[in-house]
């Protein structure tokens, strides 16, 4: 059974599916070293924003399959380091959008109204209605940096309550910012008008810091900041500054640049700054619905099935994945195939889309393809997470070529591989929206299914050679399940695809390769 390590708080929802089909084992508040020292036992991993899952914990992760963060940010995961191993790296994308939302906007009206100190001087026996007296949002213009899901979300309500919205997001369009009453502005500009900014955007190198003295700057006195997004994005040490100095008018802060916020200037300052400890997906909801939402992923990939939300597999969306999920199949036996005909080391791949799949995605495809051909050289070590990277380190260059008026069937796929030994193609296609089907081979035209072993020769059609290739695996106690010849031209070149029972025997595609008319012969195992 496999073993799944949780090191992070999580909803017993998420633990109960993991249990349906591993060991499940919850360890929290482990410290680097620890988790170093266990970490090679187990085949996933579920964490949340409090494991940092670093190159040197990935490395010991010898039987690691999947990384499972039940929340957005994978900011705390080594994601190129375990795309290099073919660990998949999941989230919950949409989980904990409202919660994050929803905790930015009463950042926004807490540091308005002054809540979080009103209620510990009445806590503290007090009755002070002057230092408290606050600022509505009504008709005030809220500047948004990050439209995405939680943007959006804060937008949306931001204009319930009257506000004016501006956004920037430099991803996305004028038109899609207007759908959502915004208006979409270069961030100086942001900076300069705005009232209330509100952070949603990831931590990456061009966000980090984002928000400086420089840009703090711009703000009006009265403007208030809120980060509910991710720590350094603000640089702390300016944003202390800025509000001692009464430069802006304040700020709210749920994430830091160091998590738990240690020793710190932020804590001394007063009501115009409101902390919390990383609270944005702390509600009840949201922590079921990410503890569900990756632990489903975990259990599918342990399962040997697709994660609807990897961050590491591009262009493998749950709608294209739904969309394409026939055709994968068909692309990895291609590969397969096509990698044991070549034989040896592959130097380019060609790989054509045809009919409907031309106006497809197609990186999924490509990657399976790619997963396919690799798989002689690496087995299981080879997935799609990692195919596109083994493949360029092995030098391959991948072509890809559209043809939709290509219409034998609805959707085909063409691969035609160079290596150091020569160049074969195969094609392929889908019966009835299932069934794989080999449609030619090396530009002959065949109709047979893949079966697990195969025997492929390159021969010139003549009488009786069907004969005696049938005699010669007789004696070899090989039995042929099915037979077909594809031809261009009666009595010219021909390729024969048979499908057997079992492996060739040593030695015997030597002796097939003797039978008069017969120039090649490969065995394959799909
Ligand atoms: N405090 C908390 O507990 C939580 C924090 N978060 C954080 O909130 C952030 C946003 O999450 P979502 O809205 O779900 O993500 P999202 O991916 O839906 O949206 C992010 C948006 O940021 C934009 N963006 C990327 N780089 C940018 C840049 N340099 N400048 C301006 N815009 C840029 C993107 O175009 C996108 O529209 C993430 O950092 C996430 O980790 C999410 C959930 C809970
Ligand atoms: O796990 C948490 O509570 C943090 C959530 C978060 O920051 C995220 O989802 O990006």
């Amino acid at each position: 059974m496999s073993k799944v390590l949780v090191s992070d708080p999580i909803d017993q929802a998420g633990i109960d599916i993991l249990s349906q089909v591993a060991t499940v084992d919850v360890k929290t508040g482990l410290k680097p070293a620890e988790l170093i020292e266990i970490i090679g036992e187990y085949d996933a991993l579920m964490i949340r924003s409090g494991t940092r899952v670093t190159q040197e914990i990935i490395e010991a992760g010898t039987q690691l399959k999947i990384i499972g963060r039940a929340g957005v940010g994978v900011d705390n995961v080594d994601v190129p380091a375990a795309t290099r191993k073919g660990i998949v790296v999941v989230n919950s994308p949409e989980g904990n959008t409202i919660a994050a939302a929803e905790h930015a906007l009463a950042m926004m009206l807490s540091l308005s109204r002054h809540i979080p100190d009103a209620n510990a001087s009445v806590k503290r026996g007090e009755w002070d209605r002057k230092t408290f007296v606050g600022a509505e949002v009504y008709k005030k213009t809220l500047g948004v940096v990050g439209l995405g899901k939680i943007g959006s979300h804060v937008a949306a309500v931001a204009k319930a309550m009257g506000m004016k919205l501006l956004a920037y997001d430099p991803f996305i369009s004028t038109e899609r910012a207007e759908q959502m009453g915004c208006q979409l502005v270069e961030l100086d500009l942001l900076m300069q008008q705005a009232d209330y900014i509100t952070l949603h955007i990831p931590k990456t190198p061009e966000t980090t810091h984002l928000i400086n003295a420089k840009t703090l700057a711009k703000m009006k006195p009265t403007a208030r900041i809120i980060n509910c997004a991710r720590g350094g994005i603000i640089d702390e040490a300016a944003l202390a500054a800025a509000i001692k100095e009464g430069k802006i008018g304040g700020a709210a802060l749920d994430v830091f640049e160091s998590e738990p916020l240690g020793e710190s200037d932020l804590r001394s300052l007063g009501k115009d700054l409101i902390l919390t400890p990383h609270l944005g997906a702390s509600t009840t909801e949201a922590q079921v619905n990410v503890a569900i939402d990756v632990a489903e992923q975990i259990r599918d990939v342990l399962l040997g099935l697709p994660a609807r939300s990897a961050v590491n597999i591009p262009g493998f969306g749950p709608d294209v994945l739904e969309e394409l999920k026939p055709y994968m199949q068909l692309a990895e036996t291609l590969g397969n195939l096509v990698g044991q005909l070549v034989g040896g080391r592959v130097e380019t791949l060609n790989i054509t889309l045809q009919g409907e799949l031309a106006t497809n995605k197609s990186q999924p495809l490509v990657v399976a393809a790619l997963k396919g051909l690799l798989y002689q050289a690496l087995r299981e070590r080879v997935n799609y997470v990692n195919a596109s990277i083994e493949a360029k380190e092995r030098g391959i260059r991948v072509i890809e070529t559209r043809d939709a008026s290509a219409r034998d069937y609805a959707g085909s796929l063409h691969l035609e591989a160079t290596g150091t030994l020569g160049t074969h193609s195969v094609t392929g296609a889908l019966l009835g929206d299932k069934e794989i089907h080999l449609t030619d081979v090396d530009g002959f035209p065949i109709n047979v299914p893949p079966s697990k072993y195969m025997l492929f020769t390159l021969h010139r059609d003549m009488p009786g050679i069907i004969g005696k290739l049938g005699s010669l695996l007789g004696s070899f106690n090989v039995n042929i399940a099915s037979m077909q010849v594809g031809r261009k031209i009666v009595r010219g070149d021909a390729v024969m695809a048979l499908s057997i029972d079992d492996p060739l025997p040593e030695g015997i595609l030597d002796e097939i390769t003797k039978v008069p008319g017969i120039r090649d012969a490969y065995t394959v195992t799909l």
